[in-house]
């Protein structure tokens, strides 16, 4: 085991008989919390999210803490109940700086005894086939559509364990461990939906994807070829086009690079665009507001967003709950940071839920998005070390 592992179990282990410590982990900010006061789990979209937001900070604030913190997660579809708390501790710090390490803890290895994708491989198929008919045939330009991957594992996870692997071979990922009603939601996202800082927003969408590979000479033509492909700067186009419309009538500048740049995790090269914006000083929208602006952008659900969000509801046979939905925190004073829940799994003991999702425009080819959609899920196998021939 490596030297630097206890470190990163640390950042979850405050008290391990308590099952309800949260911790986001940024290259901004680093966020812990333990125990719960209040819970709100009011949607998002209901017309009582705000005024119950504001009853509870207040609250907090009557009794004597003076920029109180709500954390925690937001489903995909806004009108589903969210699970937000406020802790009865927490520590906002500088985040934890990880080194890369492949796989720093060689005792942590899984086994899948059962696993079982939803829909399966030709289910799969025949979804994006009838989602390219669509697109031929309707004003449907992009939809996301995803898959999930339930495992039966050898042993119930340790979460702390299973999170320091995920920092030590996802350094530059937001981080989070997120207690939901009978499992965890714990993951590496590489992609923020936004960081509210006083009047400053910041935004990462990603979109246009190609799968890693370990020979060098591979892997740079993966990416140039994703940097390349007409498809994938149209399917990207259309995620920063959509949150440059969402933010315009509630910011006062909005700065976007003109040509997305090209990232990579450890298993994924991606398109990245970096958006700032300003919002004015009188009237300051809360980030709550802007979420309700900008999720879901047509990197989780499509464009038009409506239109794609009912495709999805036809299309797919699971349900996507948190999956492609939000996590994170804010404050009172209104600042906070929310990733998009994406390469993560929902942990409940020995059961485990992966999910992957790919835009699907219509020059997609529907077995290129199976094997998207798996190499996107290599970042939490590689964290629960399950071996490449397993799935
Ligand atoms: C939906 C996922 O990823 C999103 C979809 C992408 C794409 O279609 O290229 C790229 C990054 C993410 O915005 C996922 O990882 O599950």
């Amino acid at each position: 085991m490596d030297a630097t592992l206890p470190k990163y179990t640390d950042a979850l282990a405050l008290d391990r008989s308590q099952n309800d410590v949260f911790l986001f982990n940024s290259n901004f900010n680093l966020v812990r919390t333990n125990g719960i006061r209040q819970r709100i789990t009011v949607p998002l979209l209901s017309g009582a999210f705000h005024q119950e937001v504001q009853t509870v900070f207040k609250k907090e604030k009557i009794q004597g803490r003076c920029n109180p913190i709500l954390v925690g997660a937001i489903p995909f579809d806004m009108n589903q109940p969210a699970q937000l708390v406020i802790p009865e501790w927490y520590e906002r710090a500088k985040p934890f700086s990880c080194t890369f390490s492949p796989f720093i803890d060689k005792d942590f290895i899984h086994h899948a005894s059962q696993h079982s994708f939803t829909p399966n491989y030709v289910d799969f198929i025949d979804m994006i086939e009838q989602a390219l008919s669509i697109l031929k045939n309707s004003s449907l330009k992009k939809v996301v559509l995803s898959k999930i991957l339930k495992l039966t594992l050898d042993r119930n996870v340790d979460i702390p364990r299973l999170l320091a692997n995920i920092m030590a071979q996802n350094p530059s990922a937001y981080h989070f461990s997120v207690p939901l009603e009978n499992s965890v939601l714990i993951g590496a996202s590489p992609e923020l939906l936004v960081r509210k800082q006083g009047n400053n927003i910041f935004s990462n969408p990603l979109a246009g994807s190609a799968k890693r590979f370990r020979d060098v000479d591979a892997d740079r033509e993966a990416a140039q070829t994703l940097s390349n492909s007409v498809k994938d700067q149209y399917e990207h186009r259309l995620v920063v086009d959509a949150i440059h419309a969402a933010l315009l009538p509630l910011v006062e500048s909005f700065r976007a690079q003109e040509k997305p740049r090209l990232i990579s995790t450890p298993t994924m090269w991606h398109l990245s665009t970096d958006i700032e914006a300003t919002l004015p000083t009188i009237n300051t929208p809360s980030i709550f507001d802007l979420i309700k602006h900008i999720h879901p952008t047509p990197a989780m659900c499509g464009t038009p967003t409506v239109q794609a969000q009912h495709r999805i509801e036809a299309l797919e046979p699971h349900q996507r709950g948190f999956f492609s939905g939000l996590v994170g925190w804010c404050d009172a004073e209104g600042n906070g940071e929310w990733a998009i829940a994406i390469r993560c799994a929902e942990v409940s003991d020995n059961k485990v839920t992966l999910f992957a999702g790919a835009g699907i425009v219509p020059d997609s080819n529907p077995e290129s998005e199976w094997l998207e959609t798996s190499a996107k899920m290599r970042t939490m196998l590689n964290a629960f070390g399950i071996k490449e021939d397993v799935i």
